[in-house]
């Protein structure tokens, strides 16, 4: 039974979190539609269940715990399917578990399908008022390589279909870059963009401009300190969602893609520009590490129809 939920964002891509310390309430897919519903529901882009990562009997969640992780993050995207990662949800989880007081350290491991991750709290780089977190994402890679692209994407809005890269962060990506803002902004995401070949798992979509006039380069050198930072402008069609204001995970496979098509010297440091905001992306020993906000936004109390509505739901 859920009688209470909390809701966050990371750069406007928001969530419903459920505390279940023991792992008594694992929901259904059905119950976590009506839970993201924006309607009939309490409403966001997923639903992240905070469990520990010893009582969740999620595989791997063992591992977790023997690393440190006491908590674990069950994400699953609005229309009920698991992820393996979500790198705007991580931060929310993170900060989630500071505000309640759940973990005492500002920097320490959270467990997620995608393996442990590290999560550090940081200072807003630009000096505002947001909590940040920076997120060891872990080791990335282009599974059909990474010279070019290795598939064409058929969007709305677009003419003709593009080439794109794919990316792994532990969830799949599909990454291609378009000629202009305008032809960004042109791009109808309201339905599913046709990708060939079609990923078995489906894949999550970003559209980037690379764009060094972007006005990030005196931001970027407080933040990276003499390094030199690329910028690329981003959407994104997000696999169990549609397209969302941000994707942490997508900014990092954006990054990492104009990062390889740059070629030898390419920066290590991105700033990802979303309609919901901008994090930054750091590429370090073959690993991305992602550092952003982290927004919680209020304390939601199901009512007596939803709290039915849900046990209607349960498997
Ligand atoms: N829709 C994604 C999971 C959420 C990723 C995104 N919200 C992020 O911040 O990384 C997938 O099915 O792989």
């Amino acid at each position: 039974m859920i009688t209470q939920a909390s809701t966050g964002h990371g750069t406007g891509n928001d969530f419903v979190l459920v505390l279940d310390p023991q792992g008594a309430n694992d929901p259904t897919e059905l119950q976590t539609a009506l839970l993201a519903d924006r309607r009939r529901g309490i409403g966001g882009d997923g639903v992240i269940r905070v469990v520990r990562s010893a009582d969740s009997g999620i595989p791997g969640a063992e591992q977790a715990a023997a690393a440190g992780a006491e908590w674990f993050m069950d994400y699953r995207n609005a229309d009920g399917s698991l992820a393996e990662m979500c790198g705007n949800g991580v931060r929310v989880f993170a900060h989630y578990l500071m505000e309640r007081g759940l973990v005492d350290a500002h920097d320490f491991p959270v467990g997620t399908r995608d393996g442990t991750k590290r999560v550090e709290r940081i200072a807003d780089p630009r000096g505002g008022p947001e909590a940040w977190y920076r997120v060891d994402m872990g080791e990335y890679r282009f599974p059909r390589g990474s010279d070019g692209a290795d598939s064409l994407v058929e969007t709305d809005g677009i003419a003709v279909a593009r080439p794109a890269l794919s990316v792994d962060l532990g969830n799949p990506h599909t990454v291609l870059a378009l000629a202009s803002r305008a032809e960004l902004d042109a791009a109808d995401l309201r339905r599913p963009p046709r990708v060939d070949p079609v990923p078995p798992e489906g894949t999550n979509i970003e559209y980037i401009v690379v764009d060094p006039a972007s006005g990030h380069e005196p931001t970027g050198a407080q933040e990276t300190g003499a390094q030199a930072a690329g910028a690329v402008r981003m959407r994104v069609h997000e696999r169990g969602v549609g397209e969302t204001f941000a994707c942490g995970t997508g900014a990092c496979a954006a990054a990492l893609a104009a990062r390889s098509w740059a070629g030898a010297g390419a920066p290590d440091y991105w700033f990802v520009e979303q309609p919901g905001g901008t994090v930054r992306v750091e590429v370090a020993g073959g690993r991305a590490y992602l550092s952003g906000p982290a927004v919680l936004t209020a304390e939601v109390t199901p009512s007596p129809e939803l709290t039915a509505a849900l046990e209607a739901l349960a498997g």
